[in-house]
């Protein structure tokens, strides 16, 4: 009697739980697959912020959204590992405790063996499911989380502002400026806290600091890639969040180190800095920028399509290229983030050479890793966790005997470090 009652209710728990587990499957897969399409559409957009560091960057509330994607992926991959983990050992467990408590009813005599055996195949039955969706469950709260982060980061609008306001002086200047990549600043110190300082027009201004100080940050304010949490950045006394960043960035030149290149010819690649460019002027900018040697070497010359990002060229190469753009673009404000990596003497020569003459008559910031190669700027200010920690020029600070003097002596010492 047992027997005929216990089959029927196996095979309807088993059919039932087949049932169950397959529509886990299905709704992890459709979340997988609106996942995969946002993050499609994510890529897309990356390539737009890719593209307007060079022209303009309305996007670039994107790249920050990226980065906060990425720490909650890592904190989440970790979780799910250990919850994933306390999972098993749980369900296994329960596996376990019914074989122990169905053997020991057994031997006792309480129950017959055709009974158990269908108890415990309902057992493992019912654990896979289970054990299922526990393991899927972090990934869809994870999903559901990124998607919906994802959905407010396409929904943010993008910035806008005046497009025809004409700045007239180049003195940049911030005001009380705190931003954080989290946008809570009230949680936590931010990247850049409550900075006030200003930067000469027609000068070379240098921004040094310890790794992570918040240089590049600061100058990538100055362009609007971000809006600042608190405070003003001011370009001739015009405070930039009022201006259209594709405006802003008509008066801006970047020769950052990761220059992005386009897979298209170098002739198209140099010839961004100023769309309605002539063949002519590509080519002066080009010599001026020490490019057009190793370019009329290539086999294809100017027509040469570089490969995704420029990776048929060297660093050194890539850098010069993206000297060409600015120069090609002669915008007022340089912004300059100096090469880390090690550059062989004959590269580095020719980019000092093109970069002064990129900076002739500029408002410059450069963003310096050697101390000795901006021992001549203007003005020179140490940043250290977000803060202006001094201000001078390379003879004032080191007779100030502070932080500057430090990162310089390490440095002549070769110790290697990065400031
Ligand atoms: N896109 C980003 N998202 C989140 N955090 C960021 C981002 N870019 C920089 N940071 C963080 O902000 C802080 C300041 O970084 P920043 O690149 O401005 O410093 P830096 O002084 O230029 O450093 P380095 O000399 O190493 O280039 C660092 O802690 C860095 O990890």
């Amino acid at each position: 009697m047992t027997v005929f009652c216990t089959v029927p209710i196996a095979f309807l728990i088993i059919l039932y739980s087949r049932k169950f587990q397959k529509k886990i499957s299905e709704k992890h897969v459709e979340a997988k697959l609106t996942a995969s399409d946002q993050i499609q559409e994510y890529l897309e957009g990356i390539k737009v912020i890719k593209s307007c560091g060079l022209h303009g960057p309305k996007f670039t509330g994107l790249e920050k959204a990226l980065s906060l994607m990425k720490q909650m992926a890592i904190k989440l991959e970790f979780g799910t590992g250990v919850f994933v983990a306390g999972a098993q050992i749980v369900v296994q467990a329960g596996v376990g405790l019914t074989v122990f408590v169905g053997t020991y009813l057994l031997t006792g005599g309480k129950i017959e063996l055709i009974p158990l055996l269908m108890f415990f195949l309902i057992v493992v039955r019912i654990y896979g499911p289970i054990l299922t969706e526990l393991t899927l469950l972090p990934e869809l709260l994870y999903m559901q989380i990124s998607t919906g982060r994802m959905r407010t980061l396409f929904s943010t609008p993008i910035m806008e502002g005046d497009a025809t306001r004409e700045i007239q002086d180049y003195n940049i200047d911030l005001e009380n400026v705190s931003f954080s990549y989290t946008g809570e600043l009230s949680l936590e110190e931010g990247v850049i806290n409550n900075l006030t300082l200003s930067i000469p027009a027609n000068g070379i201004t240098a921004l040094v600091g310890p790794s992570g100080s918040g240089k590049s940050t600061l100058s990538k304010l100055i362009a609007r890639f971000w809006d600042v949490d608190r405070g003003a950045v001011k370009i001739g006394g015009i405070d930039v969040k009022t201006l259209d960043p594709e405006h802003l960035m008509s008066y801006m030149s970047f020769v950052f180190q990761d220059v992005v290149l386009f897979n298209d010819t170098i002739y198209n690649n140099i010839r961004i800095g100023k769309l309605d460019a002539s063949e002519e002027e590509v080519r002066t900018a080009a010599q001026a920028a020490c490019c057009d040697e190793f370019v009329s070497g290539l086999p294809e010359g100017y027509q040469t399509i570089l490969g995704e990002n420029g990776s048929t060229l060297s660093g050194g190469e890539r850098q010069r290229i993206s000297i060409a753009r600015a120069l090609l673009k002669n915008a007022p404000i340089v912004l300059l983030d100096e090469a880390t990596a090690s550059l062989d003497p004959e590269n580095e020569v020719l980019i000092q050479q093109a970069i002064s003459r990129l900076i002739q008559g500029k408002t410059v910031i450069v963003i310096a890793h050697r101390l000795r190669t901006i021992a001549g700027a203007d003005k020179i200010i140490v940043l250290d966790q977000g803060r202006a920690v001094e201000e001078g020029t390379h003879e004032e600070l080191l007779a100030g005997k502070g932080l500057y003097e430090k990162l310089y002596s390490i440095q002549q010492q070769s110790l290697g470090w990065s400031v």
